[in-house]
């Protein structure tokens, strides 16, 4: 028998594979292979490391909730290790039969079973009673089997078959312990409890099993539960299944038949029927690390586990994780990457297409890993991830459409102007366009989409609707100042000239002429206008504001031009005076011979000014501003007829009718001229023309002296009969008639070739003084050939003398002009009738 057990426990070693250390250890068979770590040390400390590693040696991860937990617990040495190793094909450390009995399996081991699907995690634990923890210690008992209970699908229990039905038997205290930390539980998760019999006897299982039964269900009535399970039965929280074994050490072939045939109770135990088919509360495998983690933590802390809570903590942990890891891939992707730096720089064809493909391959993949956690949580965290990935991409999206947007404007303006160019009415052309690139801009922004973000484009629809409006309000006002310019430009070249004309030549007719011009012209304007204003989309009332600027213009334009001229009406008046003075009415100049009446030319000439004055004085555009016009009548009187009166009789009018600032019924704004102004300029041009007038006095009074160079008809007859023997004696002596005829040749070639008649026409002294200079420079040349030849003394040199020479002006006679300049012209008229009265008398 020693020997048996010996050759058994010498196979049992040579099998069991070392896992002292904390790493995880994988055995390959033909097809199977496992894997197997320490989860939690003695000393209670979590192997987090090794599970990691653990999880991702046997891909577990991606099991879903398609996997199963096994646990095994017991008393010490008991074979839990053997059975698992056979039954799961598993390598946990066996005890060595022949070193002694000793403890072999601390805290708790974990390997994945080779070979049985789903994926089945087997947990060995510590077994209890150990002598190396002593009779005191057992809260790593407790604590273990609590962490079993809250991890595992199935828990084994290992137990002799001799302590069925015994009062002391070992594995009590353990079913105590196990009811009792099961309590803890807020909500049992409806753990099959496998009792696995060892070295079964030769009883029947059949009559074994009640007698366990009845067992369990005394312990379970012995441990004190909580008021609300008092009555609760044991199904409510267990599956209890009972199976039996034969002896490993005694009976090797038949425990590995037996094992052989439970393990194919462990295929598919998940699904319904199966030996976990009841399970409840599932954490989703790739939160099975953290689940077990925390599961530990809570246990060490001696709390109590509330799995609910404790899944949907799992799930919110494990859903963040999850999110983050599908963000972090997200905001990684290349393809996202080359999108965003695009869209950046201008529009993308298919932005919206390729962006939701890969929001939606994020959010899948999401769905996929986070599937088996927490509903609530996990859509809650989806909606998170959905959250974050919008805020990453939602610059890009906003780039894209604002490209779009902008892209959309340009394209409008373009097309806006091509159709206005091409002759479109400016109204059609607007509206085709607008209709035609605001749908460019809905079929190109529905391209740029999100779907699952659902963001409104309205507002950046309604902006470029905005945008283009305001340019086509633009346009329009550009054109609309552009046509009106024109029609401004053209109404005042066809206004300026003529207005400067009819001004120019001031008469009772000026102003209407100058109403008929501007009528014709505004007409004129006016119909092309109309006609070009018909392409423009406005209302009757912005129409007929247009036309009546643009006659206001033409208006102004006639005001601008009269206000214009009437500050130069003072030059006009120079002008007009000095036309009608110097020319005669046949436009010639006038020579004064001395027999013009100066005094009435100077008065038409003024009438004339004043005529000129008075057109100018004020704007007469209306029809009816000639009627009550008596501008003129009162500058004639106040200017013209007071200047004849003497000063007393001036005293004696009434009031000065120009002491005034306004032209009595004309308004301010019609008025170019004051009454005021009229008599200031009136003096100033007086002023001004007197000099014309002097100068006029003074040629005249020369003209008669030079006339009279004859002498005196009484002298003539007093020389004819004084004269009258000598007259004879030429008379009788031929010779004597001969030199006279001589004599006057003589004098009469002089006479025509020095023009005395010219020279004589502006007085005698003028007269003689020019015949002298011409004379003057021959007779110095003589005398200074014959002082040359005589070697005489040197005549006066005129070059010497400059003062000999003469400066004198042939037209007022030289320095000394007949009249002041300074003088009044009244004065001058008067000394005029003063000098020629005598002659009159005469
Ligand atoms: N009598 C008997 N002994 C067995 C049986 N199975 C295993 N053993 C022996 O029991 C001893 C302990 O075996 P283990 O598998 O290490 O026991 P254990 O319960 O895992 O031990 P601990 O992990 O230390 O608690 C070994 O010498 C085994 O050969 C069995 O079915 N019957």
């Amino acid at each position: 028998m020693t020997a048996i057990v010996v050759a058994v426990a010498s196979a049992a070693i040579d099998r069991s594979c070392s896992i002292h250390n904390v790493t995880t250890t994988r055995l390959h068979s033909k097809d199977e292979s496992c894997c197997s770590t320490q989860l939690i040390d003695g000393d209670g400390a979590f192997n987090v490391t090794g599970i990691e590693s653990f999880m991702k040696e046997v891909k577990l991860a991606e099991c879903g909730l398609s996997y199963a937990v096994v646990s095994i617990m017991g008393p010490q040495s008991s074979g839990k290790s053997t059975l698992l190793n056979n039954l799961f094909h598993t390598n946990f450390r066996e005890m060595d039969a022949f070193k002694g009995r000793s403890q072999t399996t601390k805290g708790i081991w974990m390997a994945n079973c080779a070979g049985i699907e789903p994926c089945t995690l087997v947990m060995d634990l510590e077994g209890t009673d150990g002598r190396e923890r002593g009779e005191d210690d057992t809260a790593f008992e407790k604590q273990s089997a609590l962490f079993a209970l809250a991890v595992s699908d199935i828990v084994l229990i290992n137990m002799w078959c001799h302590d069925i039905g015994r009062e002391q038997a070992a594995n009590k205290p353990l079913l105590k312990t196990v009811f009792q930390v099961m309590m803890r539980l807020f909500s049992p998760r409806k753990t099959t409890l496998l009792f696995v019999i060892r070295d079964k006897t030769k009883t029947p299982l059949e009559n074994l099993e009640p007698v366990l039964r009845e067992d369990i269900q005394r312990i379970w009535d012995s441990v004190p539960k909580p008021q609300a399970h008092v009555e609760t039965p044991l199904s409510e929280f267990f599956n209890v299944e009972v199976v039996a074994l034969s002896s490993y050490e005694e009976k090797e072939e038949l425990f590995k038949e037996q094992v052989a045939s439970l393990r194919q109770r462990f295929y598919h135990s998940i699904a319904p029927g199966g030996l976990a088919g009841d399970r409840r509360g599932v954490v989703p495998a790739s939160g099975f690390s953290f689940s077990a983690q925390q599961i530990w933590k809570v246990i060490k802390e001696n709390k109590d586990l509330d799995l609910p809570a404790h899944k949907v903590m799992v799930a919110t942990v494990r859903c963040e994780e999850i999110a983050n890891e599908k963000y972090g891939l997200f905001s990684a992707n290349e393809e996202w990457r080359e999108l965003e730096v695009a869209a950046q720089s201008g529009p993308v064809p298919g932005f919206g297409k390729k962006l939701n493909s890969l929001l939606n391959a994020c959010l899948s993949g999401y769905d996929v890993e986070a599937n088996y956690f927490d509903e609530g949580v996990r859509s809650a965290k989806q909606n998170q991830l959905q959250e974050k990935m919008l805020q990453l991409v939602q610059p890009a999206f906003q780039s894209a459409l604002g490209h779009i947007r902008s892209s959309t404007l340009d394209k409008f303006k373009e097309a806006f102007e091509k159709a206005l160019n091409e002759g479109e009415a400016f109204s059609t052309a607007a509206n085709n366009c607008i209709a035609s690139y605001m749908a460019q801009f809905d079929e190109a922004s529905a391209d740029v989409v999100i779907e699952v973000a659902n963001w409104d484009t309205s507002k950046v629809r309604e902006k470029l609707q905005r945008d283009i409006d305001a340019h086509v309000a633009s346009v329009h006002s550009a054109k609309m100042s552009e046509l009106t310019s024109s029609y401004e430009e053209k109404l005042k070249m066809a206004l300026s000239g003529p207005i400067d004309a009819l001004l120019d030549g001031a008469n009772n007719d000026t102003w209407p002429s100058i109403r008929r011009l501007l009528s014709r012209e505004t007409k004129s304007a006016v119909s092309g206008f109309s006609a070009e204003l018909t392409r423009f989309d406005m209302d009757e009332q912005t129409r007929k504001n247009l036309i009546l600027n643009l006659e206001n213009y033409a208006r102004g334009v006639v005001e601008a031009k009269a206000r214009e001229e009437a500050s130069r009406v003072l030059i006009h008046m120079k002008d007009r005076f000095t036309t009608v003075f110097s020319r005669d009415s046949d436009s010639m100049p006038r020579v004064w011979t001395g027999d013009e009446d100066i005094r009435a030319i100077t008065k038409t000439a003024r009438i004339s000014s004043l005529k000129l004055l008075s057109v100018m004085a004020v704007i007469r555009l209306d029809d009816d501003d000639d009627d009550d016009d008596n501008i003129e009548k009162t500058l004639a009187v106040a200017l013209v007829d007071s200047s004849s009166s003497s000063s007393r009789d001036r005293s004696i009018t009434a009031v000065d009718p120009l002491a005034s600032s306004t032209w009595g019924q004309v308004p301010s704004a019609k008025t170019l001229i004051t009454p005021v102004q009229c008599k200031s300029l009136w003096r100033q041009f007086k002023m001004e023309t007197e000099h014309n007038i002097s100068q006029a006095i003074s040629a005249q009074e020369a003209n008669k002296r030079s006339n009279h160079w004859l002498p005196p008809p009484w002298a003539i007859v007093a020389l004819f009969i004084l004269g009258f023997n000598e007259f004879m004696t030429l008379l009788r002596n031929p010779f004597y008639l001969f030199l006279i005829f001589v004599g006057f040749l003589l004098l009469k070639a002089l006479w025509v070739q020095l023009d005395i008649k010219a020279e004589f026409r502006n007085g005698a002294l003028p007269g003689i003084i020019s015949i002298s200079s011409k004379f003057i420079p021959i007779i110095m040349n003589l005398m200074k050939n014959l002082a040359e030849q005589g070697q005489g003394p040197e005549p006066n040199n005129p070059h010497r003398n400059p003062s000999s020479r003469s400066n004198h002006n042939p037209v007022t006679g030289g320095g000394g002009s007949a009249v002041s300049s300074s003088a009044s012209s009244d004065l001058a008229l008067n000394n005029r009738d003063k000098y020629t009265s005598p002659s009159k008398h005469d």
